[in-house]
């Protein structure tokens, strides 16, 4: 077996920087040392060697709103290779009644061309026995996350009842729910009056999710989470309504988790009103971009511990796809890219201004998520042992990005002429060398599933703590015979 060096690079992990070499077998790392030699060698001088970073929130080929996202596990994982990221986690989404095993052996059938490692994360779309059931053998599949939509009414919504019977079924299995938290029906009554005065334009995406409707939605998910007594991790958290009820519950020791995206640290809401509609409705997302009051407040809570990880909820369509809504925002297709540009901009943007440490860009891109949704050391780790999901980063590498560039598939790029500071020399992903610079060698089909298991020790403290407090029937002695 041939092993490769990666030598004369300062590795970097979530807590510890220190001048190694770094030895990779079989896919792993077999030994981190000074003056290592026998090997292929990768020269990391003048480089930082991180963990590889970790997207939790993707939808590659997703199907929604009428049409599927363009980037598939094809371009999507070659994108994300490309920027450093050695691994997605995306979603499973089943249709209304539909099986959630079918719905994953649907999904198993995208990801034959991922060319880096990947997991799913399974959405709740409805509820019944069957579901209740079939939640248990996901778990056995080494799924152990459970998405719940609380907007897009009548298509992937759950109610709060839903939502708190699929909460208390994951507090018995162990696993994880995940929560898109925007108040649906207040979306929808905000859409169909704006429309109605004939506010149609992409700028009223924006109006009809304020952050008052991602607040209320995050601090209801918290509080339902915690009756149902067990962890919560909120995706795409935009807004300091949402941050602030995150923080508190934190502070009131919930376990409760909050991913702001590259995308609301960086750009802000006045990308809708732009002349241009094509240039605004590439930006509509759900929740929409903010103000730089609440991206400030997205930075303190990423320095601070209070949100844990940056994702992208990679979910690009092309410009010809987001023209469904002319006419009608709420048809324009939800979703932004930036499967390829999160590292690269969170360094440039974090980093390089002193807004994070390496440290700290390594914990809320890599080591954070992994230990969340459970699969620390394995992934997100520097250690004997961890697979070689490595990325060799050269602070000093500069680029403008451009559509024109990018891998993936569609027409243009939300962080277009933004200047980085800081990409990869190389990405190895298990060992295996899929970026040299700017030229890319991914091979189709190397990606594998990750699986993992549930019951992680933040489960298991939470469920401990809620059985030693939970209410008890009081035994009484004397109690008055009725009737008397
Ligand atoms: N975020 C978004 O606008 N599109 C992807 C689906 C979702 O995560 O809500
Ligand atoms: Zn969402
Ligand atoms: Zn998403």
């Amino acid at each position: 077996m041939t092993s490769k060096i990666i030598k004369n690079g300062t590795v970097v992990t979530a807590d510890l920087t220190y001048a190694a070499d770094i030895r990779v077998e079989g896919g792993r790392i077999t030994e981190i040392g000074q003056n290592l030699s026998g090997g292929e060698v990768l020269d990391a001088s003048g480089c930082y060697v991180m963990p590889g970073g970790i997207d939790p929130h993707t939808h590659l080929e997703m199907p929604f709103m009428g049409t599927y996202s363009s980037d598939d596990f094809e371009s999507g994982t070659r994108a994300a290779l490309s920027g450093g990221t050695t691994m997605v986690v995306d979603f499973c989404l089943p249709s209304p009644q539909q099986s959630l095993l079918e719905a994953l052996a649907m999904w198993d059938n995208k990801t034959s061309k991922a060319s880096c490692d990947y997991s799913f994360h399974m959405a709740i779309t409805w509820w019944g026995e069957q579901v209740f059931n079939e939640m248990a053998d996901v778990v056995d599949r080494g799924i152990t996350s459970f998405k719940h939509f609380m907007a897009y009414k009548g298509a992937l919504m759950v109610d709060d009842d839903e939502m708190f019977s699929s909460f208390q079924r994951c507090a018995d299995l162990g696993a994880l729910p995940l929560v898109h938290a925007e108040n649906g029906d207040v979306v929808a009554q905000m859409t169909a009056k704006l429309l109605a005065a004939g506010n149609n334009g992409p700028e009223a995406h924006a109006y009809s999710r304020p952050p008052e409707v991602e607040g209320e939605a995050t601090n209801r998910a918290i509080m339902i989470a915690d009756m149902a007594g067990v962890p919560v991790y909120i995706v795409h958290t935009s807004c300091e309504q949402a941050h602030e009820a995150i923080r508190r519950a934190r502070q009131a020791g919930k376990r409760v988790y909050g991913e702001p995206l590259i995308q609301h640290l960086v750009l802000d809401e006045t990308e809708y009103f732009n002349r241009d509609w094509d240039y605004a409705a590439r930006r509509v997302m759900s929740p929409p971009f903010r103000n730089k009051q609440h991206q400030d407040s997205l930075w303190a809570g990423l320095a601070s511990g209070s949100l844990q990880v940056v994702a992208t909820d990679h979910c690009a369509f092309t410009t010809a796809q987001k023209r469904n809504g002319i006419g009608n925002f709420a048809k324009i297709p939800n979703g932004t890219g930036g499967l390829e540009d999160r590292m690269p901009v969170l360094w440039t943007k974090g980093v390089k201004t002193g807004r994070l440490t390496m440290n700290e860009f390594v914990a809320v891109t890599s080591t954070n998520i992994a230990k969340i949704l459970n699969m620390y050391p394995k992934k997100g780790a520097i250690l004997v042992g961890a697979d070689a999901d490595l990325v060799v980063w050269d602070p000093k590498r500069k680029k403008t990005i451009s559509a024109a560039k990018q891998q993936s598939a569609i027409d243009y790029n939300v962080f277009e002429g933004i200047e980085v500071e800081g990409l990869p020399r190389f990405t190895l992903t298990r060992g295996q060398v899929a970026v040299t610079e700017d030229q890319i060698s991914t091979e189709q089909g190397h990606g594998q599933f990750v699986a993992r298991e549930a019951k992680n020790p933040v489960n298991r403290a939470l469920s401990t703590w809620k059985e030693i407090t939970a209410p008890r029937k009081v035994e009484r002695t004397g109690i008055p015979a009725t009737g008397v």
